[in-house]
């Protein structure tokens, strides 16, 4: 299945992101929420956040959803400080501590993008595509924060679901990545499965790479036709 794109909408300054606000926190009001239910469709700015364990295909998955939805894409490995990724080479998982600010700085990233600039020609995209793990709830919620106050912004979580032996595998047989496979039993422990969280699209993600593919649309297809109606 084909999605259909929407990037080449342009959205007026007024109803998106402006500068500055991104990283502050702003209370939800009564104005706030019946902004948030009058948006049109085209209005909106979708942040897509591929998450799972190591070796679950995030970085596959959104390199294809790129293509497909023709997005601006963040790869969450790139902002990893190199002490994060010196901890994974060495094979010792990270701590809270270690992600709070990677989290951070992929969240305001991906709301930079998404307010109107000079660098996008004063026409903010209709969303972005980021990797981030996003392993527990407490991480996802800070990507949440991304939509306090900012009405137009929508955030969905595509949680790639595999079992750890199957991740095993395929990062065993990945080479050349500083995550090896004995690192994703970390991973496991760590996770905390966002299946019951509201915004959380998940996928399985066993089968074949196009039969991923097929269902990753799918599922992209039909929550953006959820807002047409
Ligand atoms: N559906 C699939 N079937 C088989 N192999 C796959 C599938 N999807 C991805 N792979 C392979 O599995 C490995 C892990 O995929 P990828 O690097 O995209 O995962 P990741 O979640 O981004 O990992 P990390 O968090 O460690 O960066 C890669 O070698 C990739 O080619
Ligand atoms: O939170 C984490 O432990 C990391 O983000 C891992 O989940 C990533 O998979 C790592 O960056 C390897 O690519």
């Amino acid at each position: 299945m084909m999605l259909s794109t929407n990037d080449q909408r342009v959205y007026p300054a007024v109803g998106g992101l402006s500068r500055g606000t991104s990283s502050r926190v702003v209370s939800r009001t009564h104005t706030d929420v019946a902004q948030r239910e009058a948006m049109k469709p085209e209005q909106l700015q979708h942040i897509w956040i591929i998450t799972g364990p190591t070796g679950s295909g995030k970085s596959t998955v959104a390199k294809y959803l790129k293509q497909e939805l023709k997005l601006p894409f963040l790869e969450g490995d790139d902002f990893h400080p190199q002490s994060n990724k010196d901890k994974m080479s060495n094979s010792t998982p990270l701590t809270d501590a270690d992600r709070w600010d990677w989290l951070i700085s992929l969240r305001d990233t991906a709301c930079e993008i998404l307010c109107p600039s000079a660098s996008n020609n004063y026409q903010a995209p209709s969303g972005v595509i980021m990797t981030c793990s996003a392993l527990k709830q407490k991480y996802r919620d800070v990507m949440r924060v991304a939509a306090y106050g900012h009405p137009t912004v929508r955030i969905h979580f595509i949680y790639l679901k595999a079992e750890e032996d199957v991740l095993m595998r395929r990062v065993h047989e990945r080479k050349s990545h500083y995550m090896k496979s004995h690192m994703v039993h970390s991973q496991f422990e760590a996770l905390e499965e966002p299946t019951a969280e509201w915004d959380t699209l998940a996928v399985d993600v066993t089968a074949p790479r196009d039969e991923v593919q097929r269902r990753v649309s799918a599922v992209v297809a039909a929550k953006l036709a959820e807002y047409e109606c």
